[in-house]
């Protein structure tokens, strides 16, 4: 926990979220979306708030969001919190507009900007804004660095130059600055008529002013599009509930020289009666998948009457779920497996089986779990009649209407 932060200047923090969201779409600007059942823009305001060195927290929204800001901000701490003030139609205007609506207030100080779409903003990337600025200067700013190779594109979308990556970072909100100067930077700009600034260190730089950096923080994504909202789990802007599917498959052996389990090709002394490659272990978790998403059985979606799936791999029928699980807006938590058979051993394969089994849904190998066992000679795979499969999957999705 780090020490309670002292600051030469009053601080404040001023959230923008007057955008609308089209590039997210869903019919609603983003912040009023919810993750998790809790407005982005109330997560994006409860660190600020939470900050005793912060005394003032300000929030731009966007005309005609009245309504849908004071519903999001219902269960706050509204002590700290001022009037809201309406926006402009770029993210440029709406910080001047917040800016100015601070200085009528006759504040000055320290400001943080942070966007309302970055709701995973952690108190500890707050306390180094707030502790780079103070010590540095004019202003400070999360920067990462980037992982890809960055080009810059000609108008017809060919390469006119790749610069150097190890000076290249990507930057992020809260930016911390003196107060005086941002908005006088923000003035000046928007007299010159340029409004093309997306960000508020941009404006500083304009101004001749140095921008110091800090660490960034990789969880602090900005909700942009659709997929951002997909990989947080909100999907559609829904609560996601857990649901939970069990599936179980059998096939007799007959005759051949190897079996399929979980995606891997065994070597047996036999084989399986099949109409697909017969791997038990894929369809019981196929199974267990559609029954989380209550979609039917294997047999629904890929009749043995269908001679298109004569001698199929499985995989293709656990990808078919986990992809269902994914249009749905939901996502696999876990995938537990057990196979039933005396023979084939399955220790030696079981993390090729994992591996497999991970690609073919798509989720890490983390997220699945592979148990064997016997049935101690009793019954018709004891008596090595054939072999059986149970799977559990643990899903969750967008809630019901
Ligand atoms: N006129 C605007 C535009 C943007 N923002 C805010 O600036 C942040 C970052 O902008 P962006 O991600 O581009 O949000 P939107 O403008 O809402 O998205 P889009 O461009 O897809 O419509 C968001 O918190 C957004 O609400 C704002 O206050 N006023
Ligand atoms: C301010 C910002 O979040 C820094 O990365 C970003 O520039 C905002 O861009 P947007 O196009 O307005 O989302």
């Amino acid at each position: 926990m780090p020490n309670r932060i002292e600051t030469s200047a009053p601080v404040a923090a001023l959230l923008v979220a007057a955008g609308r969201g089209l590039r997210a779409g869903a019919g609603q600007p983003k912040q009023y979306r919810l993750i998790d059942g809790r407005p982005v823009l109330a997560q994006a305001l409860a660190p600020f708030l939470a900050e005793p060195a912060i005394g003032r927290v300000a929030v731009v929204i966007g005309e005609g969001d009245e309504d849908r800001y004071a519903d999001a901000i219902a269960g706050l701490d509204p002590a700290r919190l001022a009037p809201p003030t309406i926006g402009g139609a770029t993210r440029q205007d709406s910080v001047r507009r917040g800016l100015q609506a601070l200085a009528r207030d006759g504040f000055d100080g320290i400001v943080l900007v942070h966007d309302a779409a970055r709701p995973f903003v952690s108190p500890a990337l707050i306390d180094a804004a707030i502790r780079t600025l103070d010590e540095s200067g004019l202003a400070a700013i999360p920067a990462l660095p980037v992982t890809d190779t960055i080009k810059r594109i000609d108008e017809r979308g060919h390469i006119a130059e790749t610069p150097p990556r190890d000076r290249l970072v990507s930057v992020q909100t809260p930016q911390a600055f003196r107060f005086g100067p941002l908005l006088a930077a923000h003035e000046a700009a928007s007299a010159a008529l340029l409004h093309g600034f997306t960000d508020d260190a941009a404006l500083m730089e304009w101004a001749g002013h140095p921008v110091a950096t800090f660490a960034g923080d990789p969880a602090n994504i900005k909700l942009t599009h659709p997929e951002d909202f997909m990989r947080t789990g909100a999907g559609n802007g829904k609560l996601l509930v857990t649901r939970v599917g069990t599936g179980y498959d059998v096939h007799a052996f007959g005759p051949g020289d190897h079996v399929w389990l979980g995606g891997v090709r065994i070597g047996h002394d036999q084989g399986v009666v099949a109409h697909s490659d017969g791997d038990v272990a894929l369809h019981a978790l196929t199974d267990a998948l559609l029954g989380a998403l209550a979609e039917g059985d294997i047999g629904t979606h890929f009749p043995p009457s269908d001679p298109q799936w004569r001698g199929a791999a499985s995989a293709q029928f656990l990808a078919f779920a986990a992809e269902r699980v994914r249009e749905r807006g939901g996502r696999i938590d876990h995938l537990d497996l057990t196979i039933v058979c005396e023979a084939p051993k399955i220790g030696p394969h079981r993390d090729a089986i994992r591996a497999a089994i991970a690609a073919a849904a798509g989720v890490t190998a983390g997220k699945v779990a592979i148990k064997a066992t016997t049935s101690e000679r009793m019954g018709f795979t004891g008596r090595r009649e054939g072999l059986a499969a149970l799977a559990t999957a643990t899903i969750r999705l967008p809630e019901e209407e």
